[in-house]
């Protein structure tokens, strides 16, 4: 994208200006109690200095990145994605909350969340573009530093778009059709029913591809709930949802390929176990699909050791429990977006455990932002 001398310096100069503020994080407490009466020119004021704040904290650690990955044709895609949208936020920067305002406001963010829809697989290929162009291959070095931004950069994107999203769906064109929910967020999100519908979701593709699938059995336990009523909690669906359909995806392929058919009529089924404590709601996904040896385990939340060629269009339909091997990262971090996280058990030979913990207070689900600052900075400086 070339830009001209005044609009670049223009450009830099906000960019200098707002990535010296850190972002605010939100808690989904606070999501709630805003959501409950909301008021759209407050979270007008309050979203066109927050949206280019994230956006210029992400966008100065885009810069720092190593020519040969910044230059490829898709990360410099990416980068005018970014550019584009901070510039269009900057307009509504000393405009008044008039209805019309308010109004373009609302659209413009449609649109920016539309613009960066394809972020994740855009880098995916520019990793590629820049391992192609690499004579030899990506240094260990490059690759931590890899991985420390696109965490960075995927932690910002979720943040940004939960952001605009609470703002399109609470006073966007239908503000009246949300029933209990506050903007995405459930405030009492049935923990086991979101399990069943990724679990559903990820046997239809199962038996697609492989003509079986194993079974579910679903457990709950609250000790803190006498009526031993199903656990809910304050969260955002579609986040849980994205974790569970990714982890069901994997441990149905381990449990259909590391078990022999023939030998055994059913498959053992992957057994689910909620349970809520004081600090964490906890979902384990347990299987029996043999297990990963320990050596391989950590290399699965990788970005660059799972970014094999993209799969085709073709092969996403035929291999549908393949993806863009940025999954499991991907998950992790919606987990971690709220102070929660994924972990991964396994036992070589067995199978593996997979446990989601969510934070069970939401005054402590704290969103986790990224922050660009001289250490972070720091940290390219030593990996480039
Ligand atoms: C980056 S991503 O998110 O996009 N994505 C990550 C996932 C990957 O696909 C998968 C899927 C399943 C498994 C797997 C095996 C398995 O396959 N064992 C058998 C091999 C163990 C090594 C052995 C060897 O090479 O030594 C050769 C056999 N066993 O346990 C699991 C398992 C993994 C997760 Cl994460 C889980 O939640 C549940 C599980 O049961 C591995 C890889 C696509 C890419």
């Amino acid at each position: 994208m070339r830009l001209f001398p005044v609009r670049l310096s223009n450009i830099t100069r906000m960019l200098d200006m707002y990535s010296q503020f850190n972002p605010s994080p939100l808690s989904i407490k606070q999501f709630m109690d805003f959501g409950q009466n909301a008021c759209e020119k407050k979270s007008y004021i309050f979203l066109r200095k927050e949206l280019p704040v994230r956006l210029a904290n992400i966008m100065k650690e885009i810069a720092l990145l190593p020519d040969h990955l910044l230059n490829t044709r898709s990360v410099s895609q990416v980068s005018s994605w970014y550019v584009q949208s901070f510039e269009e936020v900057l307009e509504f920067e000393k405009a008044e909350p008039t209805h019309g305002n308010l109004e373009k406001f609302c659209s413009t963010l449609v649109h920016i969340r539309n613009r960066h829809s394809d972020v994740v697989q855009t880098m995916a290929q520019g990793v590629i573009e820049m391992k192609e162009h690499q004579s030899g291959s990506v240094d260990c070095g490059m690759e931590s530093s890899i991985q420390y931004f696109l965490d960075r950069l995927y932690m910002s994107r979720i943040s940004i778009r939960m952001l605009i999203n609470q703002h399109t769906i609470l006073f966007g064109q239908f503000p009246n059709e949300q029933g209990r929910h506050i903007g995405c967020l459930d405030p009492a999100c049935q923990i086991s029913s979101v399990v069943r519908d990724a679990y559903e979701n990820a046997r239809f593709l199962c038996d697609q591809y492989y003509l079986i699938s194993p079974e579910l059995e679903i457990i709950e336990h609250n000790p803190l709930d006498k009526g031993n009523n199903p656990i809910r909690t304050v969260y955002v669906p579609s986040h849980l949802y994205h974790m569970l359909f990714e982890l069901f995806k994997n441990s149905m392929r381990a449990v259909v390929e590391n078990n022999d058919q023939d030998k055994c009529e059913k498959l053992p089924p992957i057994k689910v176990l909620i349970a809520e404590g004081k600090e964490d709601i906890c979902v384990k996904i347990s299987d029996q699909g043999g297990g990963i040896p320990r050596s391989q385990s950590d290399q699965l939340f990788k970005y660059m050791y799972s970014t094999a060629p993209q799969p085709s269009k073709s092969d996403l339909h035929t291999v549908p429990l393949a993806g863009y091997g940025y999954g499991l990262p991907l998950s992790r971090l919606y987990a971690r977006y709220f102070h929660g996280d994924i972990v991964l058990l396994t036992c070589e030979g067995y199978g593996t455990d997979a446990i989601i913990y969510l934070k069970a207070l939401s005054d402590e689900a704290n969103e986790l932002l990224p922050i660009f600052n001289k250490t972070s900075s720091k940290f390219y400086r030593a990996t480039v």
